[in-house]
């Protein structure tokens, strides 16, 4: 199947667009008309362009308010109607998009809306031309997929036929079982976008909030699976207006789409799969070989933190009951263990130049050389594996906001483990109250969040959760989880909300809404213990302010002794339908701080209620002191 993309969904010049999208791989384009208006190359000079680039011209678009109107208006019509027709040979496009009418001069006659777009699709016919009729969801009298298709019907044209757009049809909940009702040949096109299940005008909604299948809520894979089994054939086609893309990188953003439709064709393929292979239509299996199996990681290895020096973090790690059990043998790294969590301190790296920074991540992989070859057929950036010779070979790829990721197996006897380059006399590492690395919390740029929910959930196999906001005194943080079915790897992705248009948030000059900040979070069986050890070797946490534990026995009654503690040890606290969470954090340093947690019983998230006390609690403590 063909793989297409809206030149809407990108920014830059059309030029721009085209580049990007050739280089991303896809097989055609649909140019956005505005694109061309607004562009320098004229229609001769934008086919020869997409030619040199592989791409077909897949739909031109979109033409609007055409249909239901008065005979005075559908001659206006008709006329700039031919126009468009002229431009389109121009530019060797042979499929116009027309969107149901939104204008107040149509009226609700069906036999009237067909026979004109019959007429159109006659004048088309001339030209060698065909018309995709697309319900919008805020079209004035046709606005779903059914009323569109039976004026298609009505029309009876062979050069007419609809147009399906998954936002349309999920974002008013049409049923999309109806979508295999239509014959194949009469589905022109088909365009895919996800969203944000968003409370709001669904105008407002698409143009601003669409985003690639798979980074929001809605059911694109389902869809696409209904669109299939008719024998459809055409191309799947992405169309996102969305304000984040439109400023984003061109070639970054037209990767996380193309990335998005092979994860799409896979969940597609596993759906009809499921549903049984034996009836399908051809097309239908004739979907492109998916991606290796994502090995699903089973926890976490390490974390890498970069440090200008050893100290004072590794004094942090020994207040908190950690050992250095090995030094590297070739490069200044640390290796910090308790129970099964490992902390490397790397002196060595550059990235240490602000302080410290979380630079790598090691997750446990049933098999490193497999979880590769996924990230690869995603086009995640696979690292070069540029270490001396007498290293333990390691699989890596750069996450979207540029942290390593490293596929270990930790100590296994079927592969080289990491840990070997820490000595042959490392140490047995300590049995403490902490046990692991709960998660890993990361800062995204803010034009990658998108972008990082796929990746970690299509190249990972991790199931995103759902989207938070978080007030911080200087900003909003937008916050989502993503982790395993059973809870052995989780990541909390963070970005700052910014008044997106120059990308500096206010209150930059107070650090920014969290902006930067990273952490690990470290699994501990006995926070009280955990917390009285810091507090015996003289080490300060982060201090909560007394009116969080009022507020907190107005929310929760859990006796006397338990706010006292709660209170005394400066820990937050959290519960859900599953169980309770207890938590505390240390002091930032660098971009870098740890926290520590319990969770009790099959508690899930990650005390997301407590963070507006946290980020206000850390803006004060990292405020320099005036006088
Ligand atoms: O928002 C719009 O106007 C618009 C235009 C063309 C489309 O294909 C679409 O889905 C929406
Ligand atoms: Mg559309």
């Amino acid at each position: 199947m063909r793989r297409s993309i809206a030149t809407v969904s990108l920014s830059g010049s059309l030029a721009d667009k085209l580049t990007a999208i050739g280089a991303a791989g896809f097989d055609g384009v649909e140019i956005f008309e505005n694109d061309l208006v607004a562009g320098a190359m004229g229609p001769e000079e934008v086919r020869a362009r997409a030619a040199d680039l592989g791409l077909g011209i897949d739909l031109y678009q979109p033409f609007r308010d055409f249909e239901a109107v008065p005979p005075a208006l559908l001659a206006r019509n008709l006329r700039r109607a031919e126009h468009k027709f002229a431009v389109m040979e121009r530019l060797g496009a042979t499929r116009l998009l027309v969107c149901s009418s939104v204008s107040p001069e149509s009226v609700d006659d069906d036999a009237l809306a067909a026979e004109q777009l019959r007429l159109l699709a006659e004048r088309a016919a001339e030209h060698g031309i065909t018309i995709a009729y697309e319900a919008l969801a805020w079209g004035r009298h046709v606005d779903d997929y059914p009323h569109a298709w039976r004026i298609v019907r009505m029309a009876d044209h062979p050069g007419l036929g609809v147009c399906l757009d998954s936002f349309h049809i999920l974002s008013r909940e049409t049923d999309p079982y109806a979508i295999e009702t239509i014959p194949a040949e009469k589905i022109f096109f088909l365009q895919l976008a996800d969203a944000p299940r968003l409370p709001m005008d669904v105008l407002y909604w698409s143009r601003h909030y669409r985003c690639f299948p798979g980074q929001g809520d809605l059911d694109v894979a389902g869809l696409v699976a209904h669109v299939l089994r008719t024998g459809y054939d055409g191309p799947l086609s992405l169309e996102v207006f969305n304000d984040i893309f439109r400023q984003a990188a061109a070639m970054r953003t037209a990767r996380d789409a193309m990335r998005s439709l092979i994860f799409l064709e896979e969940e597609v393929g596993e759906r009809l799969d499921a549903q049984g292979a034996l009836n399908l239509p051809a097309p239908a299996l004739s979907l492109p070989a998916p991606p290796p199996a994502a090995p699903v990681p089973t926890g976490f290895a390490f974390a890498e933190l970069a440090v200008p020096e050893p100290r004072p973090l590794g004094d942090l790690l020994d207040a908190l009951g950690f050992v250095r059990t090995g030094v590297h043998s070739g490069k200044p790294v640390e290796l910090w263990e308790q129970g099964e969590a490992r902390i490397l301190l790397n002196s060595g790296s550059a990235e240490s130049e602000d302080g410290p920074a979380l630079g790598a991540i090691g997750l446990e992989s049933p098999d490193p050389g497999a979880s590769v070859k996924r990230a690869e057929a995603l086009l995640s950036p696979v690292l070069p594996r540029s270490r001396a010779p007498r290293d333990a070979p390691l699989d890596a790829v750069a996450a979207p906001d540029g942290t390593e990721l490293f596929f270990c197996r930790t100590a296994r006897p079927d592969h080289p483990s990491w840990t070997d380059d820490f000595g042959r006399d490392r140490r047995e590492p300590p049995d403490g109250e902490i046990t692991h690395i709960d998660h890993v919390a990361l800062t995204q740029p803010w034009h990658h969040f998108d972008e990082a929910s796929l990746f970690y959930r299509a190249v990972l196999g991790l199931r995103p959760h759902e989207s938070l906001e978080l007030p911080d005194p200087y900003g909003l943080m937008r916050s989502r989880a993503a982790s395993t079915a059973d809870g052995r790897v989780r990541f909390a992705l963070n970005v700052a909300y910014v008044g997106a248009h120059d990308g500096v948030p206010y209150g930059a000059s107070h650090g920014g809404p969290g902006v930067a900040w990273q952490h690990v979070a470290l699994a501990s069986r006995d926070i009280a213990a955990t917390a009285r050890r810091l507090r015996a070797a003289g080490t300060a946490v982060l201090p909560i302010p007394a009116n969080y534990h009022d507020d907190l026995e107005a929310r929760h009654d859990l006796g006397a002794e338990r706010h006292r503690l709660l209170r005394e040890l400066g820990l937050l606290y959290d519960r859900d339908a599953h169980g309770e969470f207890l938590h505390f954090y240390t002091l930032t340093t660098g971009r870098v701080f740890l926290e520590v947690v319990q969770r009790l019983g099959g508690y899930r998230g990650y005390g997301a209620v407590n963070a507006p006390v946290r980020l206000a609690a850390q803006h004060a403590a990292s405020r320099p002191r005036l006088g």
